[in-house]
């Protein structure tokens, strides 16, 4: 199968459960990097012809990443057959799968499944450490193929996701990471920003306005100097640390 992947992954979870996914079901032809700025210049992105859609995002405080949802709105399907994936920290995916159900469906895809999948929390790392790792890899394969099953029967039944309608509120970023001394001004924070929240000729102001949180520019920084606010960083994983310590598994809507 001739696969498409339109993924937001800033700290690359959200990738490395989409690809595990898409290679048991054949070859990546094309790739629509959600968290590239570039896109939303583009009023309307059609896609190249493939078998089959994934859509992966991650879960922000239990919704789709309002950018992300932004720049899937320019998207026009035209039909194609799509599975759908959060990705999540190990605390709640909430009201994303379905909000993401939605937004698919706007843009004309087809949902044939939906899959909710753990990766490492990319602010808080103690919580899903790791993950996936190969307990969620022999999960994730065997969640691939119950899909390509359903596919290979042309069985059109509806996919119905947990979640509900209205969404819960979407929440501020509250964690803005700052550089500290071993920034060098290098600029790739700054050229990597899916919202362009941080100066490329001072990359050491960011916009706390536009900033998302998404941690893309700690996870870019060749100098690890961009971090979140260790104290605050420590004060939600104590109040979160009964709800994301349980491990929780990865999921099939079908
Ligand atoms: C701003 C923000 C909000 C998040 N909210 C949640 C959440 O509500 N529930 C959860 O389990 N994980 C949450 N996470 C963790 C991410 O969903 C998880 O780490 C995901 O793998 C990150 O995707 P990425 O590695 O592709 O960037 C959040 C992470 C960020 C950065």
């Amino acid at each position: 199968m001739e696969i498409l992947q339109i993924v937001f992954s800033p700290t690359g979870g959200t990738q490395k459960v989409a690809d595990l996914l898409a290679e048991e079901w054949g070859h990546t032809v094309c790739r629509v990097d959600l968290a590239d700025p570039g896109l939303d210049a583009r009023e309307a992105i059609s896609l190249p012809e493939a078998d089959l859609a994934l859509i992966a995002v991650p879960s922000y405080a239990g919704r789709v990443p309002a950018v992300a949802a932004e720049r899937l709105g320019h998207i026009r399907a035209d039909g194609m057959k799509c599975v759908l994936v959060c990705v999540y920290g190990n605390r709640a995916y909430e009201d994303t799968l379905v909000e993401l159900q939605d937004r698919a469906n706007v843009c004309g895809f087809a949902v044939t499944a939906a899959v909710a999948a753990i990766a490492e929390h990319s602010i808080m790392h103690q919580y899903a450490a790791g993950r996936p790792d190969a307990e969620d890899r022999e999960e994730l394969k065997e969640i691939a193929q119950k899909i390509k099953e359903k596919l290979a029967c042309g069985e059109e039944k509806p996919v119905s996701v947990p979640g509900n309608r209205p969404y819960k509120e979407a929440k501020a970023a509250s964690m803005v990471p700052a550089a500290g001394e071993a920034c060098t001004g290098c600029g790739l924070c700054a050229e990597k920003c899916p919202v362009r929240a941080i100066s490329k000729e001072h990359p050491d102001l960011t916009d706390e306005t536009r900033c998302i949180s998404c941690m893309k520019c700690v996870a870019v920084c060749p100098q690890k100097a961009r971090k979140a606010d260790s104290e605050k960083v420590a004060g939600l994983a104590a109040r979160l640390k009964e709800v994301c310590s349980v491990r929780k598994g990865n999921e099939l809507f079908i």
